[in-house]
């Protein structure tokens, strides 16, 4: 057998395609959608190759138009999940044995049938059913996926090339082995590219996946698994479960062989998911690792030497871009009084061009939010701010579930630094604004650091370089990315490894070699060339 040691290609950012009227791009993303739209899409369970139905099922429907069913998929049983373990396992024994090469070329393949045959498809699935305008659907679902493969094979070459040194007559050599089990990957709605990197990170690093994706991604999710196979996964390394998530991650962390998982979603959920596992440790046969981002309740500060309409357009941007449905959206803004005004008067303007509606028209700018759970609950804190002494609504609060779940972009303006929407999660289309006397900045940055628990984005607007480096130290551990001069969202795969810490998450950054050596448990060998053959030390010789 040759022997060779193989340089990957270098990793590039995916160009993002422009979708302007005549281009090629928009007519075939529009009829892939106008297909998925008329037509009925099934989506079984995914285990070991297999496509399994079961006799239950639940409806998918788009956001934005939620009377009209477009598929259906499957809901598994305790058995099913007891059968996907099983059969991650049992693909697990060739696919560690497989050479870091043939599956890093699985990966790159993956990215190539992205960037070409399946970009309209995953595109589309996620307008359609995530309710993304095509511009934060090819951000997300094409280039980000895309850039998570290529980026990643290059990252774990670097990872595997690591080796320490050695002294004369030995020879030290780190062996990065896959975890000793399976990954449990539970995913959130909102990022196509995160649910698919979930499970790709972990597999590339040679492990096994069960994959529950988000009940409220599921049409992606089926698109996802299609060019997993195609791209040549073998069957068993990543199986897709669907179902009740408490049922399945129960049945997953009762299982003996659970080595780890890798979650992005809600705080809580999270907490919960780690607290099961301490419960249960005496059953693993290894300490699972835990990793986990979640959460935020992401700012932007501005100091008054700050350019106002800098700042209105990124609370534009950073707060309302999909709906608000980015963990790193700007959900608290601090405006020091003296450009307060100014800052709001121009943001009304922005948001009073927002154009909404279905992503089918590309120049809507706002669509609908993803389910009616997250519609309600926005509309109960639009209507506690009408209705607080603290608070009023200043911009947008009307919203209406009659057709989609559509929120209006609604901006609050509370006096209370610490009203409920300055520290909970909203996670849609709601920004706050607090006013704060300029001359108070450093006892502000004090407050910004201590309102909430999360630690995700973050962003200072300032042109007083001093302002900016206060700011970036009393703000050292409020945001895991922090933005100066630009808004606290749209981390690229690459250049801005992206996590937080606190309530946010474990943040081990995804995107990043630091989050591959998490799916690793390195062996280190020492070879001893010429062993020694008296037990004595050197200097003990001849007594
Ligand atoms: N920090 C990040 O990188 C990041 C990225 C994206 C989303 N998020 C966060 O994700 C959340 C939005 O996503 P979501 O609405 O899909 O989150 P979610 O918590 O509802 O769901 C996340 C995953 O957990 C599963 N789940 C839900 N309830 C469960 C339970 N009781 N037991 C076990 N599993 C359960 C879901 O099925 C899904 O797979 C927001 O809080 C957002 O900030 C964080
Ligand atoms: N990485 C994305 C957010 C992902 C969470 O939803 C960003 O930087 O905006």
């Amino acid at each position: 057998m040759a022997n060779t040691i193989s340089a990957v290609p270098i990793a590039d950012n995916e160009p993002p395609k422009s979708y302007a009227p005549n281009t090629e791009e928009r007519d075939e993303v529009l009829e892939q959608y106008r297909d998925y739209y008329n037509n009925y899409l099934e989506v079984p369970l995914h285990i070991g190759g297999e496509d399994i139905t079961t006799s239950n099922m639940a409806s998918i429907v788009p956001p934005h138009d939620h009377k009209h069913e477009v598929g259906r998929y499957h809901l598994a049983t305790k058995k099913h999940i007891e059968q996907a373990i099983a059969v991650a396992m049992k693909a697990r024994e060739k696919w560690v044995a497989l050479s870091w090469e043939q599956r890093m070329s699985i990966f790159l393949k993956m990215a190539d049938l992205l960037s070409g045959p399946y970009r309209a498809k995953i595109v589309a699935s996620t307008m359609l059913c995530q309710s993304k305008t095509v511009h934060q659907a090819e951000i997300d679902a094409a280039c980000e996926f895309i850039d998570f493969l290529r980026f990643n094979v290059d990252f774990a070459t670097q990872i595997y090339s690591e080796q320490p040194i050695s002294s004369k007559g030995i020879w030290n050599r780190l062996e990065y082995r896959p975890l000793e089990g399976f990954i449990y990957a539970a995913t959130p709605f909102n990022f196509t590219a995160i649910a698919a990197n979930l499970c790709t990170s972990v597999a590339m690093m040679g492990n096994v996946v069960v994959w529950k994706p988000s009940e409220s991604q599921m049409y992606s999710a089926k698109i996802i698994m299609d060019v997993f196979r195609e791209s040549g996964l073998p069957d068993g390394v990543v199986n897709m479960v669907s179902g009740n998530p408490e049922m399945i991650t129960d049945t997953v962390l009762n299982s003996p062989d659970f080595a780890g998982i890798h979650y992005t979603g809600s705080t809580e959920v999270f907490k919960g998911i780690w607290k099961k596992i301490g419960q249960q440790i005496q059953c693993y046969k290894t300490y699972p690792k835990i990793v986990g981002e979640t959460g935020g309740k992401d700012f932007i500060v501005a100091h008054h030497s700050a350019n106002s309409q800098e700042v209105a357009t990124a609370i534009s941007r950073g707060a309302f871009e999909f709906q608000g449905q980015k963990c790193s959206a700007a959900s608290r803004v601090y405006l020091p009084v003296s450009n307060a005004d100014e800052i709001i008067e121009l943001l009304k303007k922005d948001i009073q061009s927002f154009k909404i509606g279905s992503p089918e028209d590309m120049g809507n700018f706002i669509t609908a939010v993803i389910h009616e759970r997250a519609f309600d609950r926005l509309a109960n804190y639009i209507d506690r701010a009408k209705q607080s002494s603290d608070a009023e609504v200043i911009i947008g609060g009307k919203y209406n579930k009659s057709k989609g779940y559509f929120v209006e972009p609604t901006v609050i303006l509370t006096t209370n630094p610490n009203y409920e929407t300055m520290e909970t999660e909203l996670f849609g289309p709601v920004v706050t604004i607090y006013k704060y006397p300029q001359e108070n900045w450093e006892d502000l940055l004090d407050l910004v650091d201590k309102t909430s628990p999360y630690a995700l984005t973050g962003a200072v607007f300032s042109k007083d370089r001093y302002a900016i480096d206060e700011a970036s130290k009393k703000l050292e551990n409020a945001a895991g990315n922090f933005y100066i001069n630009d808004k606290p969202t749209g981390a690229v795969v690459g250049q801005q490894p992206f996590g937080g810490a606190r309530a946010s998450g474990t943040n081990d950054k995804a995107g990043s070699p630091m989050n591959l050596l998490r799916w690793v448990s390195t062996r280190l060998i020492k070879e001893t060339f010429v062993p020694p053959k008296n037990y004595r030390y050197t200097f003990l010789d001849g007594e």
